[in-house]
């Protein structure tokens, strides 16, 4: 795809005899904002860690501006302007809020100027809604809170692609929406580009319009919800039984 910012050409990631990956194709546009869905161990945290470079896939290609990244180091993928969070935020426990964005923006500073809307800490701090916590050490505020700031870390970066491995895991309905809020303002107000994996099926696929299904380290569907949730694949390997658990 010739617009595509990014793009996994039979990316595989084996470890040791298990094939967590298994040879997905998927490219990511502009502007886009898409979720990964699959049952445990489907292979969605493998793939973003090999689409963030935090591991070296076994096979395939990773292009991004034209270059193939596969199997060069996170920072690489950071100065091409990918950021994400983990399942568990990794945020400086000691450092304050403040401490914490500032770091981000320390790292990409060299690589691209600020976009306008977010200029600096307390600019990221309004965004995610932690300008009165700003003072906090990370380690004070909710885990809710945490997983906000670690948004605001990767924003710093000055990202164009944002990967967002279940933030909405552990939240209130609340706090679900305010995060759905938060992720489309800044796919619609920085023009980001979101791939956003979640285990609560049903509110991934209220907010995003393209789903990639994982099952067993394949891609067995790409498309819009109402595309994917019609999808006898998906239905049998893992939909059925998933809907049903969430609305009992
Ligand atoms: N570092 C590792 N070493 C060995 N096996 C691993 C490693 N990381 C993941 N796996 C295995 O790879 C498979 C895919 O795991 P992965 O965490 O990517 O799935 P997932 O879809 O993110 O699951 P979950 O929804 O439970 O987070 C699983 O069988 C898992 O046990």
């Amino acid at each position: 795809m010739a617009d595509a910012l990014l793009q996994a050409r039979d990316l595989t990631v084996r470890f040791g005899g298990l094939t967590a990956v298994d040879a997905v194709n998927a490219s990511l546009r502009p502007g886009e904002l898409v979720g990964i869905i699959g049952p445990n161990g489907a292979g969605k945290t493998t793939f973003f860690n090999a689409i963030s470079g935090v591991i070296a896939p076994t096979s395939g290609a990773l292009l991004v501006d034209g270059q193939d990244l596969a199997g060069q180091g996170p920072h690489r993928y950071a100065a091409h302007g990918i950021a994400r969070t983990f399942q568990t935020p990794r945020v400086f426990a000691d450092m304050t809020a403040a401490a914490n964005i500032d770091f981000g923006l320390q790292f990409a500073g060299r690589l691209r100027p600020a976009p306008a809307l977010l200029p600096d800490a307390d600019a990221i701090l309004a965004l995610i809604g932690l300008s009165r916590q700003a003072l906090y050490p990370a380690a004070a505020i909710t885990p809710s809170q945490q997983r906000l700031l670690e948004i605001g870390m990767a924003l710093a970066t000055r990202p164009r692609i944002l990967l967002l491995d279940e933030v909405a895991a552990g939240l209130t309905e609340a706090e679900v929406e305010a995060m759905a809020r938060l992720i489309r303002r800044l796919r619609d107000e920085m023009g980001l580009a979101v791939v956003w994996i979640e285990h609560a099926v049903t509110t991934l696929l209220r907010h995003v319009e393209r789903v990639i299904v994982l099952h067993q380290g394949r891609k067995i569907a790409d498309g819009t919800p109402a595309e994917v949730v019609r999808n006898a694949e998906v239905v049998e390997a893992y939909l059925g039984d998933e809907m049903n658990e969430e609305t009992a």
